[in-house]
């Protein structure tokens, strides 16, 4: 899969993001990229236009989808959003179980105590830990079956020893699909990524 923008622009009402902004994604070299950038620049912003969450004002994107991608017609996306977009008051299980997904709830099991060992799953979100609610929001965007995954600051107050258990599931399960992510914090184990700035 080729993900590419020529020429693009993104603007804000006034406010100009970028103008003229080009770059390509080829995910048969990268099957990770990262996109770089200091705060503000427009890192979600760019994610939400190369998953068509958003538009670009000017230029132009284009998706050449590749064996690797199962869908129909369209681009299947998975997102970690920058906030945890949890339900609060359901259990983390319930919350795993909502989303579509071919894994089966032992499987899911499974993967939460991976992530999340020795927590409880039937505890209701509101009562995790910052750290415990953003492994859980990981885990749910791991779970349908996506052609691209998108991480947005994803280790944002996760401890070193748990960005690890993220990094290694994450390498064992994307198999031959894509990712994106824009991190301040410095990836421990994915290393061989490919770099957009911004
Ligand atoms: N929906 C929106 N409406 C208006 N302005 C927006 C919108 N989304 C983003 N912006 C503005 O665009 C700029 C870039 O935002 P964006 O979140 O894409 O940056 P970022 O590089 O991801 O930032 P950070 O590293 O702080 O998360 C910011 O000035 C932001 O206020």
């Amino acid at each position: 899969m080729v993900l590419e923008i020529t020429k693009g622009e993104k603007k804000y009402g006034e406010q100009s993001l970028f103008q003229d902004f080009s770059c390509r994604l080829d995910f048969m070299k990268h099957s990770i990229y990262r996109i770089e950038g200091e705060s503000g620049k427009g890192k979600t912003s760019l994610m939400r236009i190369l998953s068509s969450l958003e538009h670009l004002d000017g230029g132009e994107l284009s998706i050449v989808m590749g064996e690797a991608a199962r869908g129909g017609n369209g681009l299947r996306s998975s997102w970690m959003f920058q906030e945890n977009r949890l339900l609060e008051k359901l259990s983390a299980m319930e919350n795993l179980s909502l989303i579509p997904s071919s894994y089966t709830a032992s499987e899911k099991i499974y993967f939460f105590e991976q992530l999340l060992f020795g927590e409880d799953f039937e505890k209701r979100v509101s009562e995790y830990s910052g750290g415990m609610k953003r492994r859980l929001s990981f885990l749910r965007a791991m779970l349908p079956d996506f052609d691209i995954l998108l991480l947005d600051e994803p280790f944002t107050g996760v401890d070193e020893e748990n960005q690890l258990k993220m990094e290694r599931f994450l390498l064992e399960h994307l198999g031959k699909r894509a990712m994106v992510f824009a991190s301040h914090e410095e990836p421990l184990l994915w290393k061989n990524y490919g770099r957009i700035r911004l």
